[in-house]
């Protein structure tokens, strides 16, 4: 891929649940090589990226509150599991000899360094991919959110999210065969619909900070750089 990114950072939120693979669990390690091929591709596009992982693929904080347990409890082990897709990404990265660094929101110094706002501009600067792990690191919220709250502060030119499906569609298409797919959408448009293909925290906290978002499918082979480029399936999502 040699074609001109129409970006120079950006914010990738990488889904918890693509990470599985096809095996219903976990890690697929071919999963997360294939991702991080994609993301080293963009780093040789020269565009600058921070990567929230989600954590889907191993824990959801509401599993335990649906069978009667404490949701704050749940979130911890939720907020935990995307740690652990972070080292795994991050692993994954390394390999491609991918200068990479992980930065948690919740302090866990012996496994990787802790989130600021500073750090991740400085490893930013350093051409790292840096890796946004523990969410928030705060429960009742979601990687989504996350991925909004990062990119705003890191100066993110969009929120690239990385889902299973190649963009927003008028109903969920994986229930609905009938959904259409929109090319363009604005924030207000996606909460007013009630298109649930992000939360409404993470969407409003983009509104607010004018952060187009563009959902695309993560399990595109060279998808990203793709759509980097402004090519490829995609729905995209800005203010007006
Ligand atoms: N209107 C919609 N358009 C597209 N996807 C939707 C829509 N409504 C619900 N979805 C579902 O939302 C999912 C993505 O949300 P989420 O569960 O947060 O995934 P992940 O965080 O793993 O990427 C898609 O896989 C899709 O099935
Ligand atoms: O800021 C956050 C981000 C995540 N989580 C927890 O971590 C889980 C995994 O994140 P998410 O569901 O967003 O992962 P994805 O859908 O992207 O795989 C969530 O269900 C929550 O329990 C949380 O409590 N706070």
């Amino acid at each position: 891929m040699t074609a001109k990114p129409l970006f120079t950072r950006v914010l990738l939120k990488a889904s918890g649940e693509a990470l599985m693979g096809s095996q219903g669990f976990g890690i697929d390690v071919a999963v997360a090589d294939r991702i991080a091929g994609d993301i080293a591709e963009a780093r040789r596009m020269g565009v600058e990226v921070g990567v929230v992982v989600g954590g889907g693929n191993i824990f959801r904080g509401v599993a335990v509150a649906s069978k009667g347990g404490d949701r704050v409890t749940g979130d911890h082990m939720g907020m935990l599991a995307t740690v652990i897709n972070a080292l795994a990404l991050a692993t994954s990265l390394r390999k491609l000899d991918i200068d990479t660094v992980v930065l948690s929101a919740i302090a866990m110094p012996e496994i990787c360094e802790s989130f600021s706002q500073r750090a991740a501009l400085h490893h930013l600067a350093q051409g790292r991919v840096v890796i946004f792990a523990g969410g928030t690191g705060n429960p009742f919220f979601t990687t989504d959110s996350a991925a909004a709250l990062r990119a705003a502060e890191i100066g993110a030119q969009a929120i690239f999210k990385g889902t299973q499906v190649d963009g927003i569609y008028s109903a969920d298409p994986k229930k609905d065969p009938h959904a259409t797919r929109f090319e363009r959408l604005t924030h207000d448009e996606v909460l007013q619909k009630g298109l649930a293909v992000m939360d409404v925290a993470a969407v409003a906290l983009a509104r607010e900070n004018h952060i187009p978002i563009i959902v695309f499918s993560i399990h595109e082979k060279g998808g990203f750089g793709e759509i980097l480029s402004g090519a490829g399936r995609m729905t995209i999502v800005t203010d007006n």
